[in-house]
């Protein structure tokens, strides 16, 4: 079994966190199921004041710049989260990976619903993986895929032309190869502004077989029908991403950024723009140096909002630890290693307080190491 499958069986999802609302059948009244209106007390977030702020500017970050790298660095370290702009992913592409998320979430409940995740396993049409968190139900579906789409995409489209899925899994694996190659580039920008020559092979460390994998990359599509009553619903829960980082593409507004002392900011959907946001193995990674950023998605009355996630994280079975550049008297490893599958364990039974289970406390022995 896929490792990813492995986490998701052993921590056993139910079948209530995996069927999305028929939102077909939906009249004008979100039912108690869908309604926030208690304080969620997740991620040390002051839930006071509902404002979303709108004014405040998010980093934009051209990677034609000459000054990208540092401006990048920058906006790791200060939100967690940036826009990048010229990233070389051709616009046709994206307008393609729109078009058949649409056609995929516009098919009729009955039929997505032949390709539903099954409990414990990744891909397939469901409720978000992060569902099983919240006490309410959320205002979305979503389609993830990991591996090759054919098997899902042919229950989707069964009796027709072959085209109709065929059209679809070609869009996915183009849009993927894309966001890998976009994802290397961003990976070893990052890791520059932290003083780390990427071409040393051994930077992320070695798998425990001793070989090296392929990185893992996983496709989420995300669709937010129009709500009656987007005020008392939510997209997305409040959550920090678990890979190194995560790529969004999204039609219209409604992804909201947290950063304290400010709060909820808006992310817009600038055209051709593509947003970064750093996960959790990041975190780890840098030495607590790119803090995971805490986002969420609302809705809206008028408009179907959807998105397009790709999540960037090392193979299943690497350790990933603080790197040894970034470590020394004044800077102790503050987490202790942990491979991607042992943190989705982790995730799994800490959520917000994933993180702080990693943080460790060392000593500094004669030798000069630090020991745990
Ligand atoms: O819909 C969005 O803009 C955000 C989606 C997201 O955060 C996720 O899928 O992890
Ligand atoms: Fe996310």
């Amino acid at each position: 079994m896929n490792p990813v499958s492995e986490t998701y069986v052993s921590n056993h999802p139910q079948p209530n966190h995996i069927f999305p609302l028929d939102f077909e059948s939906v009249q004008d009244v979100v039912p108690d199921s869908h309604t926030w209106n208690s304080p969620l007390n997740m991620f040390n977030i002051d839930e006071s004041s509902k404002h979303v702020i709108r004014s405040v500017a998010l980093p934009v970050i051209d990677l034609d710049d000459p000054n990208a790298l540092e401006l990048l660095g920058d906006a790791c370290q200060t939100w967690g989260v940036f826009q990048v702009m010229n990233h070389g992913v051709p616009l046709n592409l994206i307008k393609n990976i729109e078009s058949e998320s649409r056609r995929l979430f516009s098919l009729p409940t009955e039929q997505k619903l032949k390709a539903v995740r099954l409990p414990g396993e990744v891909s397939g049409y469901g409720l978000a993986h992060i569902s099983k968190f919240f006490p309410k139900k959320m205002w979305s579906e979503s389609f993830c895929i990991l591996g090759s789409p054919v098997e899902q995409a042919r229950k989707l489209w069964p009796d027709q032309d072959e085209a109709d899925y065929s059209k679809f899994c070609e869009v996915i694996e183009e849009y993927r190869n894309e966001m890998k190659k976009l994802s290397e580039r961003l990976m070893c920008l990052m890791l520059s502004s932290l003083g780390i020559n990427t071409e040393d092979p051994n930077w992320t460390g070695s798998s425990s077989t001793g070989e090296q994998k392929d990185t893992l990359s996983l496709l989420q599509l995300n669709s937010y029908p129009v709500c009656p009553d987007p005020n008392r619903a939510m997209g997305l829960g409040p959550h920090t991403d678990s890979p190194f980082f995560t790529v969004v593409h999204q039609t219209g507004p409604g992804l909201h950024v947290h950063r304290n002392q400010v709060g909820w900011v808006e992310v817009p959907p600038l055209q051709n723009a593509l947003t970064i946001h750093i996960g959790d193995l990041f975190t780890v990674l840098s030495n607590g140096r790119f803090m995971s950023c805490v986002h969420r998605a609302a809705v809206n009355q008028t408009r179907h909002r959807l998105s397009v996630v790709y999540l960037h994280g090392p193979p299943m079975d690497v350790k990933v630890s603080p790197l040894m550049k970034l470590v020394d008297p004044d800077h102790p490893p503050l987490y202790r290693s942990v491979t991607w599958k042992e943190f989705l364990d982790i995730k799994a039974k800490n959520f917000d307080k994933a993180l702080d289970q990693l943080i460790q406390t060392v000593e500094l022995g004669e030798d000069g190491k630090y020991i745990a």
